[in-house]
């Protein structure tokens, strides 16, 4: 999908003591990875929630393959996928696999066609073992994986991740590592876990709500740690 921030904005509060999580942003993004840096409180998880239409531009505007995310609203979520940061707030249901049914059940679908659908997503995670478990019973990779399987069984086309890999232990990491390299979908990864994001296009910078670099993953790292040494 062909991204566009056209002066996009982001802020909170009345206007006497108003919060700007992200100063106006106008850029275009289409590449197939694209990561998001930045330091605690930068305007990184802002700049996701405008993607996706979780938060609604407070200036500018923001669209999606033309799709505008406050006009279009119901047709911008059917298109994205928010994994967010702790998985186990994501997954709802008790049983697994009746979390990742939810998605397709709300969008209307019933019998075989949900139980083919689910089969076939929890087969690509490898979780048909785990699908009849409770989360609790589940690791912390395992558990990012159920999560991304709950989002991707209802096909976005975009998947924007919130910290994959946080609170994740380097066995996990690496496996959430390679689900990422192997996903086909176009992704917009946000990350403290610089490793994850090496190889990637484009990242972008942020720093105190604006975008401070935009570039390559290499050359985002490196001014990233100059920000964060000052
Ligand atoms: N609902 C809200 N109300 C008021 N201020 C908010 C709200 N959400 C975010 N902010 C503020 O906006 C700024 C950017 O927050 P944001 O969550 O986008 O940062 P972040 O880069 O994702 O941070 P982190 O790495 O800690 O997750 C912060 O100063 C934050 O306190």
């Amino acid at each position: 999908m062909r991204i566009i921030f056209e002066n996009a904005s982001l802020s909170f509060g009345s206007p006497s003591s108003r919060q700007v999580a992200l100063h106006p942003l106008s850029l275009e993004l289409a590449e197939n990875r694209v990561g998001v840096i930045g330091l605690n409180g930068s305007g990184k998880t802002s700049f996701a929630r405008l993607i996706n239409g979780l938060a609604r531009p407070s200036g500018g505007r923001v669209t999606l393959d033309g799709l505008d995310t406050v006009e279009d609203e119901a047709a911008v979520r059917a298109a994205t996928g928010f994994i967010f940061q702790n998985p186990g707030h994501q997954i709802i249901l008790p049983i697994i696999r009746d979390d990742i049914a939810l998605g397709l059940k709300s969008r209307g679908l019933t019998g075989q066609a949900v139980q083919e659908r689910v089969d076939a997503i929890l087969g690509r995670f490898a979780l048909e073992g785990l699908a009849d478990r409770r989360p609790h019973e589940l690791s912390g990779g395992q558990l990012q994986l159920a999560a991304l399987a709950a989002v991707m069984v209802t096909e976005p086309k975009l998947l924007i991740f919130d910290e994959p890999t946080n609170q994740l232990d380097l066995r996990n990491r690496a496996l959430v590592k390679r689900t990422l390299a192997s996903l086909q979908e176009q992704a917009i990864v946000i990350s403290h876990d610089l490793e994850l994001l090496a190889d990637f296009p484009r990242v972008l910078l942020f720093h105190e709500g604006r975008l401070a670099f935009d570039g390559s993953a290499a050359d985002a790292i490196a001014r990233y740690h100059e920000i964060a040494e000052c």
